[in-house]
């Protein structure tokens, strides 16, 4: 993501209102689902319903944690390659809502058990953002979808019913992880760009987690570290308990076992201990 004083303004000023928000007044609710009022208002969601796309705009869709600035990154770089004009945000780029049918988009997905420790951390780890008491609390709210954006398995499951719409390329977390460059090429085709071996070997090398963690401050401003945290696949090892393994394994295979979305998502290879 390139430098935007728009991107870091908003970012400063949702940490701003953080401050003085204890955890049990952070969230608000809009048609169900939990939401920050320290970044969302419903006046904000109500306005979107009159929002019209234009064809050639690109929709990215993720649960929170999941990695949403990286893929940003590669796109505005794949965008740039191709058009030699770097992306300026006029907005903070974060649309809650609009018509499917007029945009291609990107759904990006993690396994449940790294999102819901990076999603504590962000938490505990960011001075200005409420903390929860402990990562038992956060586990139980995360697991009934009390936390901002409501439950990853609610939409893990309507994302599972668009998996195969034309308009829909899906990307798991963790493929991404363990080959960049095939990843980056993926997304490339789908946009239609077509972007140089060498062109894909540089945005593949500005798009690792470290070199992404050395610009955090220039690109994302003082929330930069906390959000380019770790980069890790497993992560959940080192909090998640034997209860806590079984309670996200049951909650898996009620959810998504057998759905095309629970395949993709290599629960086995990823959340098993
Ligand atoms: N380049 C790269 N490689 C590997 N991992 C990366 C990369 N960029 C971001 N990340 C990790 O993505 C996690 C943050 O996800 P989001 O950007 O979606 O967060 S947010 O919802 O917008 O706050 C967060 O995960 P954790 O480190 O586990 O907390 C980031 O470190």
């Amino acid at each position: 993501m390139t430098t935007n004083s728009k991107f870091i303004d908003y970012i400063d000023e949702a940490l701003e209102k953080s401050k003085e928000t204890v955890l049990s007044h952070l969230l608000f609710t809009y048609q169900g689902i939990p939401y920050p009022v320290t970044m969302c208002t419903s006046e904000t969601f109500k306005a979107l319903d009159a929002f019209e796309a234009r064809s050639d705009d690109i929709v990215l869709a993720s649960y929170p944690k999941c990695g949403s600035n990286w893929i940003l990154h590669i796109v505005n770089e794949l965008m740039f390659a191709d058009s030699k004009q770097k992306y300026e945000y006029p907005e903070f780029p974060v649309l809650e809502c609009g018509d499917p049918e007029k945009y291609q988009i990107l759904v990006l997905f993690r396994n449940p058990k790294d999102t819901a420790v990076s999603f504590f951390h962000f938490h505990n780890d960011v001075p200005d953002i409420p903390s929860y008491g402990s990562w038992d609390d956060f586990f139980r709210q995360f697991m009934k979808g009390q936390v901002s954006w409501g439950s990853y398995f609610d939409f893990a499951i309507n994302w599972n019913k668009h998996l195969d719409d034309e308009n829909v390329m899906f990307i798991l977390y963790e493929d991404l992880r363990e080959n960049l460059a095939t990843g980056i090429k993926r997304i490339a085709e789908f946009f239609g760009f077509s972007p140089s071996g060498e062109q894909i070997q540089t945005i593949s090398a500005q798009s690792t987690f470290h070199a992404m963690r050395a610009k955090s401050q220039e690109t994302h401003g003082a929330v930069g570290p906390f959000l380019f945290r770790k980069g890790e696949v497993g992560d959940w090892k080192n909090l998640f308990s034997e209860t806590q393994n079984q309670e996200m394994d049951e909650k898996f295979k009620e959810c998504l076992a057998g759905t095309a979305l629970g395949t993709k998502l290599k629960y086995n290879s990823y959340c098993q201990p």
